[in-house]
């Protein structure tokens, strides 16, 4: 039921309109959300009530955030036959066999941009000159390591890549600020469009990846991908005598995806087939009569579900270091009434007391499961990477309690692509995982885009050096308006939250704003959601902004509760008894280096998680109960 008798004074003028399409139920909840928000005190109430209006905010997202892009053509099929991840994401939808699977259109988290500003609109070399590029590096502290940054590396390409055209756009920098432009000009290839039959959506943009939390970065997106990865010999994957990935003959890494692959990058492949052919030797252990293909088929559900979980209970947690997100996510994953009550009664009582991991049946809010546009614009975190990458001496006598000294400091690029795995194997290891567990990353912040992006030698998707060096800062500006992603003012409106009326409301720093009226002049409208992303005021605790945030909120939960795999089928029938205690018994990734490299985690780490700096003191203990916490 449209409800507009409550679209009073009360409701921002400019949310007006999503609230009348709104059910009565939803706009009261709506009020409240925009009550809090008008206050902007959701990240500063006592943890309980901070969940509460998290809890209303999803489900609002839910409701008017979620669109399907394209027809639905799949088929039924029988889901006890595939009780296991296929190679192409097939078949983990219950009643579509298409569902999320590689070469499926994204979806959408609101509808396109109806900006009326075009492509070029301001230069997108401008914007990156002016308020994206790094004047001097600034980083996370102690919050945010190398191996936090590598990890969302790791997961982005587990989920989305866009399909590209075969016809190519140039953007040549106006003679503005040429001089200050690495490239004067470059080349890349438009993103593909397709027709999508959608009332509402002419055309969409196909995801090259598989967006189920499938561990498609480590196994591959499609039978060859596969093939390429496995030994076929007891369900194991290809690893190198040195822990490291192998390559092949003409030096590309073999992995499950090797696109604008770095030296981190390719260490995580690395341990998570470590992983892997651990759960392999367990399993085989136990069953001695698995052959190589069921051995194979259980060792991924384990390997992606402690992936899954690690980037739940782990890295968000640290991403966004509050005690209120910190009890969200727990709860995401086990339930409001915790671990210990879940390991000994199981699933019960609904997502709220059990966690949408185990739920009885998958959940979609009636929208088809896939990842969206806006979800690949609020993740573009190229900023995270420094400059150089600091490289230490764990071979160092010095005291334990020290961090281990500084060896040398090697540019960015040359750990990157081929040039970057051949440093690596030199390094090894081990030197590389607590030399990114020493380092901080960078900042999302403006000014802050690594300058060596700037003329980058992107890969194909073979992994394959291209010819023409992109400025990436400038590309991606072009990226989000070429895909028709909304502009930062739009896209919060969309996204229901308050938008911006001045420059000042989105931050107090003077010389940002002084270049902000340089490249936008005063028209708000027209700033462009990477740059608004960078520089809004960020909550304390949080490395990425709010308005990123609330598109966290919902996919973050809708990638566990949509999957089959984290929801009817998290058993022991499909996992096996011994693989879901592996899962249940991996908290971090902490826990996943101690499984592989104990006297690291001993001698090395003393933070709690292996994504802060490791030489962060640990979480303290906090007494009271994480519910009972009262306001930060
Ligand atoms: C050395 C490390 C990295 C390199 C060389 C690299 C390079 C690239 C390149 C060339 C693209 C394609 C751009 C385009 O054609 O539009 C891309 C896309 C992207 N990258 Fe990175 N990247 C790196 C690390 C990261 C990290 C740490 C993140 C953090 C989240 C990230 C997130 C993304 C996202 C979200 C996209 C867009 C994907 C899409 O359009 O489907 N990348 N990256």
């Amino acid at each position: 039921m449209a409800f507009s008798v409550l679209s009073s004074s009360f409701i921002h003028p400019q949310l007006t309109t999503s609230i009348a399409k709104m059910t009565l139920l939803d706009a009261i909840l709506f009020y409240v959300v925009h009550f809090v928000d008008k206050l902007r005190i959701w990240h500063r109430l006592p943890v309980i009530l901070g969940l509460i209006y998290l809890a209303i905010r999803r489900h609002l997202h839910q409701r008017y955030n979620l669109f399907h892009v394209g027809g639905i053509n799949g088929h039924k099929y029988d889901t006890k036959e595939f009780s296991y991840r296929t190679s192409d994401g097939k078949c983990n939808h219950p009643t579509d066999n298409m569902i999320g699977s590689q070469g499926t259109f994204f979806g959408r988290n609101m509808l396109p941009s109806s900006s009326p500003y075009t492509l070029m609109d301001p230069h997108p070399t401008v914007v990156a000159n002016k308020l994206l590029a790094r004047k001097k590096l600034i980083d996370n502290e102690k919050q945010f390591n190398m191996i936090a940054c590598s990890w969302i590396q790791f997961m982005i390409h587990d989920w989305i890549d866009h399909m590209e055209d075969t016809q190519q756009v140039e953007i040549r920098a106006p003679d503005e600020v040429a001089d200050g432009c690495p490239l004067k000009s470059f080349k890349f290839f438009k993103t593909k469009k397709i027709s999508t039959h959608s009332p509402y959506l002419k055309t969409g943009c196909l995801n090259t990846r598989t967006p189920w939390w499938d561990g498609s970065v480590v196994y591959g997106n499609n039978e060859d991908g596969v093939r390429r990865v496995r030994t076929f010999k007891d369900g194991k994957l290809k690893i190198g005598e040195d822990g490291l990935l192998e390559h092949d003959e003409k030096g590309i890494p073999i992995s499950g995806d090797v696109r604008n692959c770095w030296a981190g990058f390719s260490l995580l492949q690395a341990l998570f087939v470590k992983e892997h052919n651990a759960v392999c030797d367990m399993l085989k252990e136990k069953y001695p009569e698995f052959d190589d293909e069921e051995l194979y088929r259980y060792a991924r559900l384990v390997t992606s579900a402690v992936i899954a979980k690690i980037h739940t209970i782990d890295w968000t947690v640290e991403l966004l270091k509050t005690d209120t997100i910190l009890a969200g996510m727990r709860i995401n994953w086990y339930g409001f009434l915790g671990k210990r009550i879940k390991d000994i009664f199981g699933h019960f009582g609904g997502p709220l007391f059990s966690g949408l991991v185990g739920l009885r049946r998958p959940r979609d809010h009636g929208v088809p499961y896939s990842l969206t546009e806006e979800f690949a614009s609020v993740y573009r975190m190229h900023s995270l990477l420094p400059d150089k990458l600091i490289l230490r001496d764990i071979k160092s006598t010095s005291s334990e309690l020290e961090c281990p000294p500084v060896l040398e400091e090697v540019p960015m690029r040359e750990m990157s692509g081929k040039e970057g795995e051949k440093r690596l194997s030199k390094i090894g290891m081990e030197k590389m995982l607590v030399s990114m567990g020493y380092q901080a990353s960078g900042a999302l912040t403006l000014w802050n885009y690594p300058s060596w992006m700037r003329n980058l030698v992107a890969h194909d998707i073979n992994g394959e050096d291209r010819p023409d060096p992109v400025d990436m800062a400038a590309m991606e500006i072009y990226r989000d308006r070429e895909r028709g992603v909304a502009r930062y003012n739009e896209f919060r409106r969309k996204l229901l939250m308050i938008p911006i009326s001045k420059w000042e409301d989105l931050t107090d720093d003077k010389e940002v704003i002084e270049a902000l009226h340089q490249v936008y002049g005063d028209e708000i409208e027209k700033l462009d959601l990477l740059v608004g992303l960078h520089a809004e005021k960020k909550i304390k605790g949080f490395a990425i902004s709010e308005t990123a945030f609330f598109i966290f909120l919902l996919i973050a939960s809708r990638r566990l509760e949509a999957d089959r795999f984290f929801t009817t089928n998290f058993n022991c029938q499909t996992y096996t008894n011994e693989g879901l205690e592996w899962v249940n018994k991996t908290e971090t990734l902490k826990d996943v280096i101690n499984r592989h490299f104990p006297e690291m985690t001993k001698k090395w780490m003393k933070c709690s998680s292996a994504f802060s700096v490791w030489d962060s003191k640990p979480d303290q203990v906090n007494y009271i109960p994480l519910y009972l916490r009262p306001a930060p």
